[in-house]
């Protein structure tokens, strides 16, 4: 068995969901977002990451490490979220979250719109535009990003989405100690939290930041 077949896969996702204290049952539906995936890439370059136990690590189990600070949450807007990360992951794991999937790449939106119909995924939608362009003020008790822009960019295109007392959810490498000097006013630094991402060495962090009443 290499690391890559089927059974192995199954396995790191298994164990992932395992350590984040997720369900097992989790697994085949997050299996089947990665075929599709990896289907699509073949013609649209969605991903640079193309190992399939990379694509576990890094996208699946990366994505997932923040599901536990989704909890409460009933409305979420992952902005630029490329191929659905970490935002299908995250409407996977908890059906009870609306999921607003903000994309604005005409391609990207495309396999979105399909992984979505093809998943069954009722409780995710695609929005494809530009986040600055989205008109829900306030309809949002998070937003999400990831390796979208720095914080205070991040709030200027989609700040304006979050309720008063919602938060950004922005997942970052190292702690991003410059781009938090340059919080805008009217968000307040909720913390800075340490992922424990299963099988990925590096650095990672969650910044959370809350919008003042
Ligand atoms: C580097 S990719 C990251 C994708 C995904 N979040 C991930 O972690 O794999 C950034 C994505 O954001 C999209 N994007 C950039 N600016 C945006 C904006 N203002 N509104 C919506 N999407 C945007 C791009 O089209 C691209 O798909």
């Amino acid at each position: 068995m290499t690391a890559s077949s089927p059974d192995a896969l199954r396995g790191t996702v298994e164990s992932g969901l395992a350590a984040l204290g997720l369900d097992a049952a989790l697994a085949g539906p997050l299996l089947d977002y990665l075929a599709l995936l990896q289907r699509w890439n073949a013609a649209y370059n969605l991903t640079a990451v193309r190992d399939p136990r990379q694509m576990v690590v890094l996208h699946l189990l990366d994505s997932l490490a923040i599901a536990a600070h989704t909890e409460g949450l009933q409305r979420l807007a992952d902005l630029g979220t490329g191929a659905g990360l970490p935002g299908i992951p995250l409407a996977i794991a908890r059906p009870d979250l609306q999921v607003t999937l903000v994309e604005s790449n005409g391609k990207k939106a495309r396999f979105l719109r399909e992984a979505v119909r093809q998943l069954g995924l009722a409780n995710a939608r695609v929005a494809e535009t530009r986040a600055e362009a989205l008109d829900e003020p306030g309809a949002h008790d998070a937003i999400t990003a990831r390796a979208l822009a720095p914080l205070a960019e991040i709030l200027a295109v989609g700040g304006h989405l979050v309720r008063p007392g919602g938060r950004l959810l922005a997942m970052k490498g190292q702690r991003p100690d410059t781009e938090l000097a340059a919080l805008p006013a009217g968000w307040r630094l909720e913390g800075v939290h340490r992922l424990d991402v299963p099988g990925l060495a590096a650095e990672r962090h969650l910044v959370v930041v809350e919008r003042l009443s």
